[in-house]
């Protein structure tokens, strides 16, 4: 399984409302050179989300990409995804970590507050995501988080650090720049005209920086 590095696509339900939608759009950011591929599916439809997880544990896994489910450990242990995000308002990492297993990859939204983050890590978190640093199409409610807040976890955080919020191709460098390991794109990845060319213009924010 590649390591927690690079792009990290995260699916939406409006803008890959059917099964051929979403298994093609994230073949073709996997393709452009997405690490990590998010299930995030806001609907109550249970059968669909059981359904499409199953098939996208079955595509990342034939790429080697790492998969990981939004919100729900349960829908996490039973398609087989390599783990879980949680948000403050979703299950206890210690509760998905006894459902998943010590080998999960358990992430965690810590918004604009390092405490979170160091909470997080000291609860065994896999990597902590930290955003909105630029207004969000999916989320444009979200808490808005200063750059600066990257460089300050990198500096006392050993776990990978994720980036989230508005990002594009023209900004996401700014967030690699200041410390952000992986990038975490929902709009600007699936809603673009070639989502292979969005992927791999995102991949390269990564080499640029290097
Ligand atoms: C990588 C990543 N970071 C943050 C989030 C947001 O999670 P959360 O705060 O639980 O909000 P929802 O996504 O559940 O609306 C995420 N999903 N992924
Ligand atoms: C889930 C989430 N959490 C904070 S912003 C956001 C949405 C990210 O989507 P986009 O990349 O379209 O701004
Ligand atoms: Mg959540």
């Amino acid at each position: 399984m590649n390591p927690l590095h690079g792009l990290y696509a995260i699916t939406d339900n409006t803008l890959m409302p059917d099964d051929q939608t979403l298994l093609s759009y994230v073949q073709q950011a996997i393709l452009g050179g997405a690490h990590v591929i998010q299930y995030r599916d806001k609907t109550s439809d249970t059968e669909k989300r059981y359904r499409q997880a199953r098939l996208l544990n079955e595509l990342c896994r034939a790429h080697n990409r790492t998969f990981v489910i939004n919100d729900d450990v349960q829908l996490a242990h039973q398609c087989g995804a390599h783990g879980v995000h949680i948000g403050q308002k979703d299950s206890a990492i210690e509760i998905a970590r006894q459902t998943l297993g010590a080998n999960a990859i358990i992430g965690v939204t810590c918004h604009d507050q390092l405490s979170l983050a160091n909470s997080a890590a000291l609860a065994g978190a896999d990597y902590v995501a930290f955003g909105a640093f630029f207004p969000s199409k999916t989320k444009p409610n979200a808490k808005p988080a200063p750059l600066s807040l990257l460089g300050e976890a990198k500096s006392i955080l050993s776990c990978p650090i994720v980036a989230i919020g508005g990002i594009t191709v023209d900004n996401a460098s700014q967030t690699i720049t200041a410390g952000a390991d992986m990038i975490a794109v929902v709009h600007s990845l699936f809603a673009a005209e070639s989502i292979t060319q969005q992927a791999e213009a995102f991949a390269h924010a990564f080499n640029w920086n290097e």
